[in-house]
């Protein structure tokens, strides 16, 4: 039968009687009344005296899937549930003690459902496999036509996505404790088979592997419904960034959520997820991330652009995690040498920071957030619909006929172009220049088809056409590119940005609510509020106060204290961090950068992320936000 709920969605209502044999009381089989609805499936079971019954229901949000089946599974993992169909309800106890499991001449069709139930206290998933047997039918063909109804309606009930393109899964056999393959095979292969995702694997071999395949790999958003990164937060940073040099990245970043299976030493992206979705994580992250990139569900994810420079050179990326300039990113960075001790590093380093503390000399400049405004245009703004979205499918093609063009006028006297302006239009207009290398710092404009610099004889050459069509490609090409909202790194900021110059011990910036599973650092954060927690700590603050700072940031009470002018929290859309030292340590997304002025820029909800498939909603911004809390700040004033 099909209904529709509220929301005018269809779902399927589906009831049979089931029984299991009851071989302690060897007298009267178990009737199981299973019903598929809207909710999930019920198992009701009567028991035989005064008309009660218990009921178990598992809910459509924790099934992963289900599978038919012609035999009964010696081993199913997580424990054995049957209930069998009788051919006749009437006649059940008659027939049913006719056990005919592992019988070759077992006509009957089995279906296994796999659900991952959510248990509150302690708070865990427990897995649960229930299996029902059809066996109404003289013949096999018949008895699964049954289990197959039944598969087909928890598929519509949990709309399941029609979607058949694998998932790309993407892994680092490096990261963490080098056990990365390992976990994968053994405890998130299974739930892709349970919930029938087709997956394609990949092994990254070395360091920017992943970031190489994703910019240059041509039929990504085609072929696949997601990618999922096995492995720390670095190479989840690497996959964005493959996918931001791309010109169609808008289509990307639309089409292909992005999923996170936490094999790394931090696991700070991975974490956040959980926390906000209040899901399990210790003592075994990988199921729960697991079961969020089988869910089908994601949600906006929000992005900083980050902006470097070093001298006159100038390095562009794309950051989801977080920005450290002192303390922290030292003790991150220079703790690496104790990575064979294990976590015990970070402790044993921040004790050797606090007794040799420094300061870092520089500027620090904002822009506060404001409810309801934001610097950055946000993904929904920027991709309204769908022809937006396919136009940009096309812009590769459509500037590299701009250089075959000019290919083909390169030939003609009149148009001699400079062999290098070549090189630049090939490589910026299929963005296959490598995304750690410097540009000018000067200008952005100089990354797309510069103009500037040839020679007085080629200038002199170049046709109005030619120059023309230059200006058309750079117009197109920047309308493909993510538009910063920023002044340029070495430029002036507006007037209505935050200054302040002098010794700082850290700033540190925060967009997700962990830097790493086991620190707290922006508990108020979400996932796509839009929102930079910017984190100062000012010189001068006693090494007591630095260490409950460090401390307490386990159970994110770390900015919980008494106000104090040496701590500030503020919201902020943007900053700035300009150095005077010209030595120290910079990280994005922990990762280190080289040292000098940094510029971070908010992009609300750019990209998507898979999430769990929970009816908890901690994670998403709805705008819940106290206006009196004013100008950026949070709990803190100078
Ligand atoms: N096959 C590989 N061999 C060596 N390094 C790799 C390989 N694949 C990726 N990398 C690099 O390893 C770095 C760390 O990877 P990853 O983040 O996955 O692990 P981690 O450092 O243990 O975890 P976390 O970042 O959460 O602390 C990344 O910067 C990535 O570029």
């Amino acid at each position: 039968m099909t209904v529709y709920n509220e929301n005018n969605r269809s779902t399927i209502e589906l009831t049979e009687n089931f029984y299991v044999n009851n071989k302690s009381k060897k007298k009267h089989n178990l009737k199981i009344q299973v019903k598929l609805n809207g909710t999930g499936i019920y198992l009701r079971h009567e028991t035989t005296e005064g008309g009660h019954f218990t009921e178990q229901l598992i809910r459509l949000e924790d099934i992963v899937g289900s599978n038919c089946d012609n035999r009964i599974r010696k081993r199913v993992r997580g424990g054995l549930g049957s209930c069998k169909r009788d051919r006749d309800d009437d006649d059940a106890h008659h027939h049913s003690e006719n056990n005919t499991d592992n019988d070759p001449k077992d006509l009957s069709a089995y279906l296994y459902i796999f659900a991952y139930i959510r248990k509150e206290k302690p708070l865990k998933r427990e897995r649960v496999v229930r299996i029902l047997r059809f066996r109404s039918f003289v013949s096999f063909e018949e008895n699964l036509k049954c289990a197959e109804r039944w598969h087909n309606a928890i598929k519509v009930n949990k709309q399941t996505s029609d979607d058949r393109r694998p998932l790309l899964i993407l892994l680092n056999p490096k990261s963490g404790s080098g056990k990365g393959r390992h976990l994968f095979q053994n405890e998130v292969a299974p739930i892709l088979k349970e919930a029938e995702i087709q997956y394609e694997f990949i092994v990254t071999t070395h360091a920017n592997y992943a970031r190489d395949y994703i910019r240059q790999r041509k039929d990504i958003a085609e072929s696949y419904s997601g990618i999922v990164v096995a492995s720390g937060d670095g190479l989840f940073f690497e996959v964005l960034n493959g996918i931001m040099e791309r010109l169609d990245w808008r289509l990307l970043t639309h089409r292909l959520p992005l999923g996170i299976i936490p094999c790394g030493s931090g696991n700070g992206l991975a974490k956040t997820i959980a926390h906000l979705y209040n899901e399990p994580f210790e003592p075994k992250p990988i199921l729960n991330a697991a079961l969020a990139c089988v869910s089908g569900k994601n949600t906006p994810l929000d992005i900083v652009r980050i902006e470097l420079a070093n001298g006159d050179k100038y390095l562009e990326m794309y950051s989801f995690l977080s920005v450290g300039w002192g303390l922290i990113a030292d003790i991150d960075i220079e703790s690496e040498k104790l990575r064979s001790i294990g976590a015990q590093r970070f402790t044993l380093w921040s004790i050797h920071r606090l007794l040799h503390l420094r300061a870092c000399k520089g500027k620090v400049s904002y822009l506060p957030w404001r409810q309801n405004e934001s610097t950055a245009k946000t993904k929904t703004e920027d991709i309204s619909t769908d022809q937006a979205v396919n136009e940009e499918v096309k812009a590769p093609h459509s500037i590299l006929k701009h250089y075959h063009d000019f290919q083909e006028e390169e030939n003609d006297p009149e148009t001699i172009l400079e062999n290098n302006e070549f090189v630049d239009i090939i490589s910026h207009s299929s963005r296959k220049y490598n995304g750690d290398s410097w540009q000018s710092a000067e200008s952005r404009r100089t990354a797309y088809y510069s103009l500037a610099g040839q020679s007085t004889r080629s200038q002199r050459s170049i046709t109005a056409s030619v120059l023309s069509k230059i200006e058309a490609a750079n117009t197109e090409l920047e309308a493909k590119t993510l538009q910063s909202h920023l002044p340029p790194l070495k430029s002036p900021l507006p007037v209505d940005w935050n200054t302040e110059e002098g010794e700082f011990i850290m700033v540190h910036a925060a967009y997700t609510t962990h830097l790493a599973a086991d620190c707290l650092f922006a508990p108020e954060s979400k996932l796509n509020d839009g929102i930079i927690y910017l984190v100062i700590i000012r010189a001068g603050i006693s090494r007591v106060q630095l260490l409950n700072f460090l401390l307490n940031m386990s159970s994110g009470t770390h900015l919980d204290e008494a106000p104090s002018s040496h701590v500030q929290v503020l919201r902020v859309t943007a900053f700035r961090i300009e150095p005077h030292n010209s030595d120290g340590i910079i990280t994005v997304d922990g990762e280190r950068m080289e040292y000098g002025s940094i510029q971070a820029e908010m992009f609300p909800g750019l990209i998507k992320v898979m999430i769990p498939n929970t009816s908890v909603n901690n994670a998403e911004c709805i705008d819940e936000y106290d206006q009196n809390k004013g100008a950026g700040e949070v709990n803190r004033n100078p």
